[in-house]
């Protein structure tokens, strides 16, 4: 954690410059919102261009009414031209009434489109990423902070178009207040300025604060889901750890409050400061519009005019700056996203890729192979050869540790050996298509989903394309036996399983397997791995799934691990790791006649049945 902060802060240092080349991101943000509705997008711009004028006009026709009532006063006026003109403001400001909210309707359809098809295209992405990429913590950060952005970026899509429209009222308020007198126009720039520069400095200091807290963000997140949720209840209760977590929380949450809270106080006072500069401003520029009404040099009229117009331009041109500072500010975080984007998987289509042989002829040669974790220090896996001749059943064994999840998951091609090669048929694994390789290669893990969905779905999942297909789902119930505990369920094959949603129901550990286990025969894969997805099982009902499991993938390789010696000796072949080396390897009774490890293993396990 202390490193993660190190470099944190490091990162936090960002610069005007960064915020300024942040605003690079701004037109692929435009694009995306151009993306998500045309139609919505030229609405709201039209909606904007028309709201933008209006108070110009609203203030016009304010001042002919102020004039006339002078008129009027002086004897030479007409009360009908009055009444016309209070009509005409009143009507304007029901059409400045009707176009805000039309713009606020809008802004809002706009945004929820934006932030469905950002999640969309953020799921896209990181499903085409490496596992590997997923057990790295910078990577979690980096996918943390691309997800808040889905749904925090609908700011900044208004604050954007808001931008362009207070931008409009500026232009059609400044000409019209050019005309009457230019140095307003300086008075309302020494006005706004300063501010907006202290604004702008803070906004980079809150943002620096933020994203240098991101790791111990998401600690208080996994706190928070620590300590309130479904899965983690049960050991809360058990170990007494409620009190153990919410101090680390309280504690932790304080600490980012504190430093929030003397950034918020200093920020307040400086606002404040610079905020009573403004209103000398506004003053200074009201001293002088009445001196050149008293001069007679314009009515009393354009005095209202102009002192009206005079600070709408100075609360548009405030605005206009703090959102300027706020953009820039949220396109430093709209970096996250594209950032993210932006991450590659390593393990892809090489040119030219192989289909999958089909089938498979000789079958799996592992050379030299190992594998090392990024970030560790000893090899899971070390120079490791052996041969999985086709159609062959192996046990992989050995101590927890030993390296067999991770010799599967380099079968998959999930990872990718350090040193040496993987052979299929003759060619390195990473010759071959990666879907096709994906699709024929099955395997159930030991900590297999269970999918908060129908019994139906969760076997589905096996080929979810074969979702439709009553037949195969069923069919692969019964051989996993997973039918006889479906069959007892209130909803069969549609019962919702699980605990988060109302009307679910769980299974124990061992239903559980069963269902897991009907996702492996769903699939028609050539090779099928099952990582002691049977663990919860006793050992008579183990022995009577791998046999059944053996007889009825008849012809296709598999790779069985088990801990228990009574399963593993249906094996044609066994493969007994050590510190991810092999130990020993050949059939059961090969490996009994050596009277090494596996045999004194298999003696002492026998003895325990006894
Ligand atoms: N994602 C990971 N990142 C870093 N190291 C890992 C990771 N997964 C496993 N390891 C390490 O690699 C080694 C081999 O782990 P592996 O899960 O392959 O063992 P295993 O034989 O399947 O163990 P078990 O019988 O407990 O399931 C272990 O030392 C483990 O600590």
């Amino acid at each position: 954690m202390g490193k993660q902060r190190a470099g944190a802060a490091e990162n936090a240092d960002k610069t005007w410059r960064d915020q300024l080349s942040a605003l690079r991101n701004i037109p692929p943000f435009l694009r995306l919102i151009w993306r998500a509705s045309p139609r919505l997008t030229v609405a709201n711009i039209a909606l904007r261009l028309l709201e933008a004028s209006l108070p110009a006009a609203i203030l016009y026709v304010g001042k002919l009414i102020v004039d006339e009532v002078l008129l009027l006063l002086d004897g030479a006026g007409d009360t009908t031209v009055l009444w016309q003109l209070v009509a005409l403001e009143f009507g304007l400001a029901l059409v400045s009434d009707l176009l805000s909210r039309g713009i606020s309707l809008v802004d809002g359809l706009l945004s929820d489109l934006i932030s469905n098809s950002t999640s969309v295209e953020l799921m896209r992405h990181a499903a085409t990423l490496d596992l590997y990429q997923f057990e790295n913590p910078e990577f979690y950060d980096k996918l943390e902070r691309a997800r808040q952005q889905t749904t925090g970026r609908s700011l900044l899509m208004s604050q954007i178009l808001a931008q362009f429209q207070s931008i409009v009222t500026l232009l059609v308020l400044g000409g019209s207040v050019i005309a009457f007198n230019p140095w307003l126009i300086l008075l309302l720039v020494f006005a706004v300025i300063p501010g907006f520069i202290q604004e702008n400095y803070f906004n980079q200091q809150k943002y620096s604060l933020t994203r240098s807290w991101t790791p111990e963000r998401r600690e208080l997140d996994y706190l928070r889901y620590l300590g309130a949720s479904d899965t983690t209840a049960k050991e809360v209760k058990i170990f007494g750890l409620a009190d153990f977590i919410t101090d680390r929380f309280a504690a932790l949450s304080m600490k980012y409050f504190y430093l929030n809270r003397d950034l918020s106080i200093r920020r307040a006072g400086w606002g404040a400061l610079f905020s009573g500069i403004g209103s000398v401003s506004y003053y200074g520029a009201y001293v002088l519009i009445l001196l050149q009404t008293i001069d007679g040099l314009i009515t009393v009229g354009t005095l209202t005019f102009l002192a009206g117009a005079f600070r709408r331009m100075q609360q548009s041109l405030q605005t206009i700056l703090l959102r300027a500072a706020t953009i820039g500010e949220n396109a430093l975080y709209l970096q996250d996203l594209f950032d993210f984007f932006e991450i590659t998987p390593s393990i892809v289509d090489g040119p030219n890729a192989l289909p999958f042989p089909s089938p498979v002829r000789e079958g799996w040669v592992f050379e030299g192979v190992s594998f090392q974790y990024p970030g560790a220090e000893t090899f899971a896996i070390e120079d490791l050869s052996f041969t999985l001749p086709a159609g062959t059943k192996l046990a992989l064994v050995g101590e927890n540790g030993a390296g067999k999840t991770t010799l599967v998951k380099l079968l998959a091609r999930l990872y990718e050996p350090s040193a040496g090669r993987i052979l299929l048929d003759g060619h390195d694994l990473r010759e071959y298509r990666l879907a096709d390789l994906r699709d024929n290669v099955g395997v159930i893990f030991q900590d297999f989903f269970r999918y908060q969905l129908s019994a139906r779905e969760n076997i589905a999942v096996g080929r979810i394309n074969d979702l439709g297909v009553a037949e195969r789902i069923e069919d692969s119930a019964r051989k996993s036996l997973a039918a006889e505990v479906i069959a007892g369920l209130p909803g069969g094959y549609d019962q919702l399983l699980g605990r988060r949603f109302a009307g679910a129901l769980d299974l124990s550990g061992g239903q559980w397997q069963k269902v897991a286990l009907a996702r492996a025969y769903m699939r028609d894969a050539q090779l099928l791995i099952l990582d002691e997805p049977t663990a919860a099982l006793d050992a008579r009902a183990e022995y009577e799934v791998f046999q059944r499991f053996t007889e009825l993938i008849a012809g296709k390789s598999a790779v069985i691990i088990s801990h228990r010696f009574s399963t593993v000796r249906m094996a044609d072949l066994i493969l007994f790791l050590e510190y991810g080396r092999r130990l020993e390897m050949g059939s059961h009774e090969a490996l009994m006649a050596l009277d090494g490890r596996y045999a004194e293993l298999f003696k002492l396990q026998a003895k325990g049945y006894q």
